[in-house]
């Protein structure tokens, strides 16, 4: 998918939200673990629930590798259900030598049809253009996370005082484009969202952060939106774990919808 057509989603549902897909065995609700694939029926009814309000879905890797062989299939089934016109993300965080970070990218661009993958930059340039060689797919480089983690690299100031992730940023941008690079950026970073924003005024940012995180949907959108949005905002477990009963998916929706209302009102302000 191009930067336009996801742009021209985000008009048409007045909304840039990312339903992370981090469906975890011990939480998903009781009655669905006689099924088959409970994590492919729990995956699908959120699916099924949020998609009026959702322009990407994040199913975090890690939740289908931790099940084994079975998981990879149930991936695959996952993101054949995910209507064709939402951005779709493999949130991964891969990134290797050039010649394994390419069977990487063959992974999730061609074996399966994700959109974009998340990618670790700290390997370097080699480690991440292989993932730029795909036609409409997209690199997704962690650059500020949302984790207290972040501050043991990320935020280390240069001998000039700057911080490393404003290199990453810098750095990367002679690798790509704001047509086939996005920045994690974490929704708990307030007014650093802004100083991002300084440096990549037109690349797209997934912020991850906003629910079970705590971070704030409105600064995210005062610090980080651009003329066309430039933001996808991902909930993962304040939506799909919001009931843990039978309603799940209904719930879930209305999760989805209270933030599309407020992302609404945010594009309204600032767009
Ligand atoms: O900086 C980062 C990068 C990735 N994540 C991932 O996003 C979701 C967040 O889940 P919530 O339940 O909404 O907190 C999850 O898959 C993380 O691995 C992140 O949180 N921060």
């Amino acid at each position: 998918m191009n930067k336009a057509a996801l742009f021209s989603q985000i008009q048409q549902k007045s909304s840039f939200l990312c339903v992370g897909l981090d469906a975890d065995m011990d939480k998903i609700p009781a009655h669905l673990k006689s099924e088959k694939d409970p994590i492919f029926s729990f995956c699908r009814q959120i699916i099924e629930e949020t998609a009026d309000f959702a322009v990407a879905y994040k199913p975090n890797i890690a939740f289908f590798e931790a099940l084994g062989p079975q998981g990879w299939e149930t991936l695959q089934k996952v993101l054949e259900v995910i209507p064709k016109e939402i951005f779709t993300i493999a949130d991964a965080k891969r990134g290797d030598i050039g010649n394994t970070s390419k069977l990487y990218a063959k992974a999730f661009f061609e074996k399966m049809d994700f959109d974009s993958v998340t990618v670790a930059p700290y390997m370097g340039a080699d480690s991440v253009t292989p993932f730029l060689e795909f036609e409409d797919k997209w690199v997704i480089l962690l650059a500020l996370t949302s984790n207290a983690g972040s501050m043991d690299f990320q935020l280390i100031n240069d001998s000039e005082g700057k911080p490393l992730y404003q290199t990453v940023l810098e750095k990367s941008q002679s690798w790509g484009s704001d047509e086939n690079i996005m920045y994690v950026v974490g929704a708990t970073r307030g007014e650093l969202i802004g100083e991002v924003r300084k440096v990549v005024p037109n690349h797209f940012f997934l912020v991850p952060g906003v629910g079970a995180q705590g971070g704030s949907l409105s600064e995210v959108a005062k610090y980080g939106m651009n003329s066309s949005c430039g933001l996808l905002v991902n909930s993962s477990r304040g939506i799909i774990y919001a009931s843990p009963e039978k309603d799940f998916a209904k719930v879930a929706r209305f999760e989805a919808e209270k933030l599309q209302i407020e992302m609404k009102e945010l594009l309204d302000k600032y767009l």
